[in-house]
Order: C-alpha cells, then sequence, then structure tokens
C-alpha cells in the first residue's frame, strides 16, 4: 500500500475546504499553503477555483508567487481549477491590467469565456477518456490554444472548447470537480502526484 502524498491546496484565497475535502475523499493528506515554508513541505499543489485576480494580487503581497513558479519550474505537480486553470496558464486573454499567472502550462487561457452567455452550467464532460463526469462552470474560462506538449483531456461544447488539460506534472480544468461528490480528476491527480 502506498503512503497518502501530502497535497497542499493554496489558501490565500479560493473554495479551499472543498479542494481540501475531495483531496482526502481520493486519498491524500490536504494542506493549507499560505507561505513559502508551507509551500515547501507538499508533495503537490492544487490552486483552487475562486477569482484569479485577487489570487494573483494575494500572491504577490504575501511573496508566495516566485516561490510557485520556482516550484513548478523544478516539476512539483499542481493542479488549477477555474481560476486555478488560470493562474497556471503561461499566458491569459481578458485579464485585467497587469495581471500576472504562476504559469507552466503552455496555453492561452481566456477568462470568463463562458460567463458571457451564461455565468454557470452544468455539462457532462468525457474527462481523460474515464467516461462522463458532471462538470460545474461558474464564469469559467476556456483553453483558447494550447503548445504542442499540451494533451488535451476534456472538451465541452460538442467537442469546441477545451475544458481540461495535461502537461507533464501539471493539470487543470475550466470546471470544479470539488464541487460534486465525484472525486474522479481529484484521483486522477493523486495518482500523477504518486507517479512523480
Ligand atoms: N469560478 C471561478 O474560479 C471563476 C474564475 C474567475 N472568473 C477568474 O477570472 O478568476
Amino acid at each position: 500500500m502506498s503512503i497518502a502524498p501530502t497535497i497542499g491546496v493554496f489558501a490565500l484565497q479560493g473554495d479551499v475546504r472543498e479542494h481540501a475535502r475531495a483531496l482526502e475523499a481520493a486519498g491524500a493528506k490536504a494542506v493549507a499553503v499560505r507561505r513559502p515554508a508551507e509551500l515547501e513541505a507538499v508533495d503537490g499543489l492544487v490552486v483552487p477555483g475562486g477569482e484569479s485576480t485577487t489570487m494573483w494580487k494575494l500572491a504577490d503581497t504575501f511573496e508566495l508567487l516566485e516561490p510557485l513558479r520556482l516550484r513548478i519550474k523544478s516539476g512539483m505537480p499542481a493542479y488549477g481549477s477555474c481560476a486555478g486553470m488560470i493562474m497556471l496558464a503561461d499566458r491569459i486573454e481578458d485579464g485585467v491590467e497587469g495581471q500576472q499567472t504562476i504559469g507552466g502550462i503552455d496555453m492561452v487561457v481566456r477568462r470568463n469565456a463562458f460567463g458571457r452567455q451564461v455565468d454557470s452550467f452544468e455539462a457532462d464532460v468525457d474527462f481523460a477518456g474515464r467516461g462522463a463526469l458532471r462538470a460545474v462552470f461558474i464564469r469559467a474560462p476556456w483553453v483558447e490554444s494550447v503548445g504542442s506538449d499540451v494533451e488535451v483531456l476534456a472538451r465541452a461544447e460538442a467537442g469546441d472548447r477545451i475544458v481540461a488539460v495535461r502537461q507533464g506534472p501539471l493539470l487543470a480544468t475550466s470546471f470544479h470537480p470539488e464541487l460534486t461528490e465525484d472525486v474522479g480528476v481529484h484521483s486522477y491527480f493523486v495518482d500523477m502526484v504518486r507517479e512523480l
């Protein structure tokens, strides 16, 4: 039996508790990450749903932005949902002026992309070929384009929109699996952390 990996949840903003619960249900030990020393101690990190502009500003103020970039550059597994997907994108569209991300995934993510049509909706998506998963979208971004090293794991809107991607140890979804009972995406991420 493998030991439970310790997975941090970026906890300066966002739906931290929901991710912690899903991670524990998927067999990990979840801890809150608010400072660089806490980041040092984790095997992987979740960046939750919330508001990416606030996350960026708080990460900068609490001197966590550079440590996050460094750990991701050195190969720490990370998973971002919704605002967290925006935070893991190398490039964003429709950000506020000067908005920065942690980066790591070679993709362009459009903020609030679905939001212009409807603020919030649910849909079944086929995640990583594992069959239908109920996906909750809340003022969600979509992935506008990806680099050649990025694997597309899920699409929505009849295949038109990329809503889940993976690049090596980095995973991102437009939707919020932490808001449903299905821990499939968190289990997939916990397995990624175990493998690395
Ligand atoms: N539910 C969410 O995480 C929404 C993301 C938000 N629209 C942002 O730009 O950060």
